[in-house]
């Protein structure tokens, strides 16, 4: 019997597993053996996303075990978002449907925003203007987000939230909802602590998923690394995981269950997602984390700058992250 993972509970009490499998940039042919592996292996949280492009795999992956008898509808958490491309009242609509059906799924446990900022509908999922830069939409993501509400009245998503937003614009959200965002998926490791932003989210009642965990090392380079090391070749992260007998990754993933964060850490890889589950045997002591705050780059290592993007009026980070320089 696999090991199960303990639960945070979301603000209408649907218990979320702390640990979650992260599926971008798991390939077509490897993303649905490493869900099945998954699942066997004790994960009940998933997230995707329709960027993503493999939602269909995962689907066929849940299908299986659920015809096995390994595993309930009801017990996978299984998370999806709204493109960039979807963000205005019908394209939800459209979006949360063709998600569902990918998936073979009745409902979502939860559906994101996944960017404050939308792009031209309808046609590539990263469209360009003729001046090869990105076409833009101004749809407001309050608009987007009352869509979310009504697919949630509808009973396709349990819990709705965003992910991406800003100090600023989780407020906004927040002022103009009549369903709360549930949750806010940001992200966040030992090289992007993002206090500020997890202190406020939480302050709104959000439960705060840290999106790529480890630092993201497969990720091309670009202009949001620095001249940094990846996390988990730090030598403060491997000295602690030393002391502890652990591995670097375990040091990572703790640093943020200890700030009750919940993690998605990707891997298409058993041996790398049964370790990742091995994080309940040890304490990260204080003297670890005073070491580990120290690490913080303060926005200067972020793997998900989207850059291209900076120019719009939504964009939700710091505008140093400009992809013409
Ligand atoms: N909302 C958003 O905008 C975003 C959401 N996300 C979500 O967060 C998830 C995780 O983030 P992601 O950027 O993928 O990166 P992670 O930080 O999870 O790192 C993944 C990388 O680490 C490797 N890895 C996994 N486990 C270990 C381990 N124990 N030791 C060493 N290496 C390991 C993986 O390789 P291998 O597969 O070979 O094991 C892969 O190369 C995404 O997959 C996605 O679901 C991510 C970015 C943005
Ligand atoms: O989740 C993510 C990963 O993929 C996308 C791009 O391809 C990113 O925009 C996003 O943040």
């Amino acid at each position: 019997m696999a090991p199960s993972v303990p639960t945070v509970k979301l603000p209408a009490g649907t218990p979320l597993p702390v640990i979650g499998l992260g599926t971008w940039k798991s390939s077509p042919g490897q993303v649905g053996q490493a869900v099945k592996d998954a699942i066997d292996l004790g994960y009940r949280h998933f997230d995707c996303a329709f960027i993503y492009q493999n939602e269909d795999e995962i689907g066929a992956a849940f299908a299986e075990k659920i015809k096995e008898g390994v595993v309930k509808r009801e017990d996978l958490f299984v998370t999806s978002k709204i493109w960039n491309t979807f963000h205005s009242n019908q394209k939800v609509h459209e979006a949360i449907d063709k998600t569902l059906a990918a998936l073979r799924f009745e409902y979502l446990d939860l559906l994101l925003i996944h960017w404050p900022f939308g792009y031209k509908e309808g046609g590539d999922l990263f469209p360009k203007d003729a001046n090869d830069k990105m076409a833009h939409t101004d749809v407001d993501y309050v608009e987007t987000w009352k869509a979310l509400e009504e697919v949630h009245k509808a009973g396709k998503a349990k819990n709705i939230g965003l992910s991406n937003f800003n100090v600023e614009q989780v407020q906004r959200v927040v002022e103009n909802s009549t369903v709360a965002p549930a949750c806010h998926q940001i992200e966040v490791h030992v090289y992007l602590q993002n206090k500020k932003l997890i202190d406020f989210s939480k302050s709104k009642g959000m439960v705060v998923v840290a999106y790529s965990p480890l630092g993201s090392n497969d990720r091309p380079k670009g202009p949001g690394f620095g001249d940094f090391p990846a996390p988990l070749e730090d030598a403060v992260v491997k000295k602690i995981a030393a002391k502890h007998k652990k591995q670097p990754g375990h040091v990572l993933l703790k640093f943020l269950l200890q700030q009750d964060l919940v993690v998605i850490p990707k891997s298409v890889s058993k041996e790398r997602l049964k370790a990742n589950l091995e994080v309940f045997d040890f304490t990260l002591d204080n003297e670890d984390l005073n070491e580990l705050q120290k690490l913080d780059k303060h926005g200067e290592y972020r793997a998900c700058t989207m850059g291209q993007d900076n120019s719009h009026i939504y964009y939700p980070f710091d505008r140093k992250y400009d992809s013409s320089s």
